[in-house]
């Protein structure tokens, strides 16, 4: 199978990693970990979120993130928003892109946006008419492709379909979010055989959690199935609030070391990023967690 010439990473740790951490982060530990992440050459970078603050207190300073990062030209600052109310504050705030989030089971749409699969896309349709009016472009999520905390199992079927919503509403692409890392390459290639029966390669990209350690090979299965943007959070922050003991993204790092080993450019400076990782690491009080990025700094030292 032949692989993609270039991949767009979709940093998303400011957003997906910061936002399970139960101790407060310093503002300007946020904002240098953005900027940081632009200065190692990334181009979307989601930099927080226009939740309910009750629910999501790590995010409740996203205005002030959005207003202190450092502009880059070329690169897009992207805000995640559940609702009308979520998108004002995004659009107030100066996010480049909106992203809207549903699920592909009933038991965790309920849990983390408190309403079911159908009632947030009547939710999300609005927004999206509200971002094109705006300008802004829509990316869309659906969370637990590859298996549900509350449902279990989940028919490649059911992620078609609300991935095709949300195609239909206008979102440009649609990130697969493998929410508690359960998939495998077997179940990633049947989710991606299934949905690209109906929608593009370009239209899609990928989201793994490294809970079982299968992320990257099913980034690797993407890549061969002709996806070509992956999102991933630097130094492996992060898990999800409402999926207990879901881990982290799939590390950047970890992502551009095997991206670089198949020849595929993504625009990263590794070292860049693994310093970025390491600094937003000590800030938290832990190693990061990317194997990539522990090699390279125990080479360091
Ligand atoms: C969706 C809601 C808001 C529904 O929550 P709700 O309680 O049903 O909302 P509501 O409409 O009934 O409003 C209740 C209160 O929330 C306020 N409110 C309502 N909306 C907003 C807003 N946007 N910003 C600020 N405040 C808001 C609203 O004004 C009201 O305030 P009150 O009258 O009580 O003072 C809530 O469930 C929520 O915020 N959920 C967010 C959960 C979340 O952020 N989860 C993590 C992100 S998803 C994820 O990580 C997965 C992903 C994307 O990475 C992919 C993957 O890995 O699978």
């Amino acid at each position: 199978m032949t692989l993609p010439d270039t991949v767009t990473l979709v940093e998303v740790g400011p957003r997906d990693g910061l936002q399970n951490e139960k101790a407060t982060i310093a503002l300007a530990d946020k904002v240098r970990l953005i900027d940081d992440l632009a200065a190692a050459g990334h181009t979307v970078i989601e930099a927080g979120s226009f939740v309910n603050p009750k629910w999501v207190p790590q995010m409740a300073d996203s205005e002030a993130v959005f207003a202190a990062l450092t502009r880059r030209p070329g690169v897009r600052y992207v805000a995640l928003t559940p609702n009308l109310k979520g998108f004002e504050r995004a659009l107030a705030a100066g996010a480049d892109e909106i992203a809207v989030f549903a699920a592909a089971s009933e038991g965790f749409s309920q849990k983390n946006i408190n309403c079911s699969v159908a009632e947030s896309l009547e939710r999300f349709a609005p927004v999206a008419t509200a971002a094109r009016e705006a300008g802004l472009p829509v990316r869309g999520y659906v969370s637990c492709v590859l298996g549900c905390p509350y449902d279990g199992d989940i028919p490649p079927e059911q992620v078609a379909k609300v991935t095709g919503a949300l195609l239909d509403m206008g979102c440009y692409e649609v990130s697969l979010g493998d929410t508690i890392g359960t998939g495998t390459a077997g179940s990633m290639a049947r989710l991606l055989d299934t949905l690209l029966a109906s929608y593009r390669a370009e239209q899609l990209a990928v989201h793994c959690h490294d809970t079982y350690g299968q992320a990257l090979a099913n980034i690797l299965v993407a890549l061969q199935h002709g996806i070509a943007t992956v999102d991933a959070s630097v130094a492996g922050l992060g898990g999800c609030p409402y999926a207990r003991g879901a881990t982290g993204n799939v590390a950047t790092e970890d992502v551009v070391y095997m991206l670089q080993g198949l020849g595929i450019d993504c625009g990263l400076d590794l070292d860049a990023l693994v310093r970025a990782g390491a600094r937003i690491s000590r800030a938290l009080g832990r190693e990061p967690a990317s194997r990539a990025a522990r090699a390279l700094l125990a080479r360091e030292n």
